[in-house]
């Protein structure tokens, strides 16, 4: 072996996943933008489309190309239920906040990218392609965030003292948010977000300190988030404490909590005690 070997790999996306989730959802990234530009904002139905649209091909064909013996479940693509035998499967949603996409100069909107295998998530993507930047995961654990000017890494930072920003989305927040916030011992600051993976970004990246959702999302819109988040070092669980699943047959997985592990036992008796309907 020559000397040095190991140290001169560079991951590349052929055969690193986590670098293939984060070129995937980075270059979906890009057509989006242009799609926006493009399209322009004066009819925002035609522009959700085509944004839909436009990334979800995309992003069928480069993983067909690169990893062609996957199965992919896509929000915008039909079901195979052949994922349900399959080893690996990528779980995308080629745009999270699609709302938001439609709405000029929102920055909250995300490509998502995820890799299940044989059970749990292994990788995971996040790009925020109007924020410039990727948060993902890596091949030796972690999570970083890729921007023009390099990658730092990624580590949920702990909420500040005595107070707690949720992040809640602008037109579905959880019936049970506001009697949370006056239930917990902390100044609680709601904070109103387009998509999923945009406000679990805003907690990994500090901007806020938890994101609750409850009452209906789908497994696109949460695996990549939270394999990032998980390899953070954050907190993410359905809202009864319990673990998110992937890959399962029915893809409604309708609620989720993020946040720093040191808040995680806090919310989850808030949640607990204003929705009593809670099983767990
Ligand atoms: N009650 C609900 N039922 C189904 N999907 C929901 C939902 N609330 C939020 N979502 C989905 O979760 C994503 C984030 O939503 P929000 O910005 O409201 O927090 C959106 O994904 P898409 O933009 O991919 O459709 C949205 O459709
Ligand atoms: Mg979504």
């Amino acid at each position: 072996m020559p000397p040095h070997s190991e140290a001169a790999f560079e991951p590349t996306p052929e055969t690193d996943d986590h670098a293939l989730a984060a070129e995937l959802a980075t270059a979906a990234g890009r057509v989006l933008l242009d799609i926006r530009a493009r399209v322009g904002h004066a009819d925002g139905k035609a522009l959700k489309n085509a944004g839909d649209q436009g990334s979800h091909e995309f992003l069928m064909a480069e993983l067909a190309r690169t990893r062609p013996g996957d199965a992919v479940l896509s929000e915008e693509g039909k079901d195979d239920l052949a994922r349900l035998e399959a080893e690996r499967v990528w779980i995308v949603d080629p745009l999270d906040g699609t709302r938001e996409f439609s709405e000029e100069g929102r920055t909250d909107w995300a490509v998502h990218v995820a890799l299940w295998e044989r059970g749990r998530l292994v990788a995971g993507a996040v790009a925020l392609p109007a924020q410039d930047r990727t948060l993902h995961t890596v091949a030796n654990g972690g999570a970083v965030v890729s921007a023009k000017e390099g990658q730092t890494l990624l580590v949920a930072p702990e909420p500040p003292p005595g107070l707690l920003r949720i992040a809640v989305s602008r037109t579905r927040p959880p019936e049970f948010v506001q009697r949370l916030a006056e239930r917990l011992d902390v100044k609680v600051e709601l904070v109103p977000i387009g998509s999923a993976g945009a406000k679990i970004s805003a907690v990994l990246l500090g901007d806020v300190d938890a994101y609750v959702h409850a009452g209906g999302q789908y497994e696109w819109d949460n695996a990549a988030p939270a394999a990032v988040a998980l390899a953070a070092g954050a907190h993410a669980t359905r809202i009864d404490g319990t673990a998110l699943t992937y890959n399962n047959r029915d893809v409604l997985l309708p609620d989720i909590l993020v946040c720093h592990p040191v808040s995680a036992s806090m919310v989850l008796a808030g949640i607990r005690d204003v929705s009593p309907g809670l099983s767990g």
